[in-house]
This record gives structure tokens, C-alpha cells and sequence, in this order.
């Protein structure tokens, strides 16, 4: 089915912030994180900006592939955001075309191309030296819609319990449980 955007999604161009301070893609409170920035694009999709630190490399002045998987990982996550969802990804295909320098910003797009059931199909792209340059990572992922009792149930008690007591955090959990 054709993906649709929930009527209460962000607007188009609006920074979305992190859905948890600790996430190692977008969180503020994960000093060697990736500290992803995403925005709300046209229809189903993302646009997020990284750029490689020196914690990020792999080989010696270079990006570590998974570092950069999971910047895929976070930018499709963060198409949660537009349909109003929460989903867990089951399965991401990364190509990786060129290597990615320490210092490179990395320009995400993502967009949800089908959704059946609970099964929500992405894809994304990571361009360098520009949103329009030349592509350097791409992604097709399967992400499944989960309830957040998924969270409360499988994460470690004590990060659990902390975030259940941060108002701003139960927040986002309900954002997110406003379906259609
Ligand atoms: C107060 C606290 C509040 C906290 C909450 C705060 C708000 C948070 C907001 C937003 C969070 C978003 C976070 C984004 C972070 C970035 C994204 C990540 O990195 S996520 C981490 C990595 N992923 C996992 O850890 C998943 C681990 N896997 C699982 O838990 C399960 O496998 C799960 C839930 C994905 C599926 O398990 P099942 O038992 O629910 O469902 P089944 O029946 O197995 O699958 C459903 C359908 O999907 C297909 N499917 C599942 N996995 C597949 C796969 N790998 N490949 C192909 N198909 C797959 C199945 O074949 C099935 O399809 P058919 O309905 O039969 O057509």
C-alpha cells in the first residue's frame, strides 16, 4: 500500500530532535554518538545531515562502515516521526559506493516506499560534498511496527525506569501512539 503521511506529522522542514538523549544516532547525551540531525521532508520522507567525527573511523582517517550503516539505520528510524508510528528495524541492505573521510558531512535522505500491515518498507541514500553530490551509502530496510510495551519489556530495567520517569520522554513515546 501507498505510505501516508499522518495529518499531526511534523511540517516540512521542521527539525524533529531526538526521540531519546542516549540514542547513539540522534541522541544530545551521547558524547562519541552521531548526533544525526533529521528534518521533515515533502510526503513520507527524511533529510538528515552527519558528519564523520574521528570516533567514527574504521581505517585511518575513514568512516567505519557500521558508523555509517547506522546513519541509514537512524534517518529511515527517524520516518517514524511522519507516519506517527513505532517501528524497529528488521532488515537493512547497505551499499556502501565510496569511502566516506573523518571531517565529510553526509547528506541523508529517506523515504517509506510501501507499507503492509505492520511491515514498513524504506529506502535511503547518503550523498557527499552536498545534498545533490555523488552518492556514497544506500539502504533498503523493513522496518516493524511495535508497540512501545516492546521497549518496556526487552530494555534493561534501569534505563527503562529513567526514561519512564522524564516527562519529555513519555511525551515522545505518545506522540508516537496517535495513529490514524
Ligand atoms: C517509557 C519508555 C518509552 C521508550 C520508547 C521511546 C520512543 C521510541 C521511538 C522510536 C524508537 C525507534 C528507535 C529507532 C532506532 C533506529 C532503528 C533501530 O536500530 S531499531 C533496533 C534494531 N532492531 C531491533 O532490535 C529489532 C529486533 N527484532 C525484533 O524485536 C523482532 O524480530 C521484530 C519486533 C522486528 C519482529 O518480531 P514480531 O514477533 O513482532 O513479528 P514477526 O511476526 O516476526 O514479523 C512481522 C512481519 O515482519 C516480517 N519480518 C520480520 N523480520 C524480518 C526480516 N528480518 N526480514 C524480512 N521480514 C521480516 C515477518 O516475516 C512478518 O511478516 P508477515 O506478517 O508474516 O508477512
Amino acid at each position: 500500500m501507498t505510505p501516508v503521511r499522518h495529518p499531526d506529522a511534523p511540517a516540512p522542514g521542521e527539525l524533529l530532535g531526538a526521540h531519546y538523549g542516549e540514542c547513539f544516532g540522534c541522541g544530545g547525551e551521547q558524547p562519541h554518538g552521531l548526533h544525526l540531525q533529521a528534518r521533515a521532508g515533502e510526503g513520507v520522507s527524511i533529510t538528515a545531515e552527519f558528519t564523520v567525527q574521528p570516533a567514527h573511523q574504521g581505517a585511518p582517517g575513514l568512516a567505519h562502515g557500521g558508523v555509517l550503516a547506522t546513519a541509514l539505520d537512524e534517518t529511515l528510524g527517524s520516518l517514524n516521526w511522519l507516519l506517527r508510528t513505532i517501528a524497529v528495524t528488521g532488515r537493512l541492505e547497505t551499499d556502501f559506493v565510496r569511502p566516506v573521510p573523518v571531517g565529510t558531512t553526509l547528506y541523508l535522505e529517506a523515504e517509506v516506499t510501501a507499507v503492509a500491515g505492520r511491515k514498513i518498507y524504506s529506502r535511503a541514500t547518503g550523498r557527499v560534498g552536498g545534498p545533490e553530490g555523488p552518492v556514497a551509502v544506500r539502504a533498503e530496510a523493513l522496518f516493524i511496527e511495535v508497540q512501545v510495551d516492546h521497549f518496556v519489556n526487552h530494555g534493561r530495567p534501569e534505563e527503562i525506569k529513567a526514561a519512564m520517569s522524564d516527562p519529555d520522554q513519555i511525551r515522545r513515546a505518545r506522540a508516537f501512539e496517535v495513529n490514524p
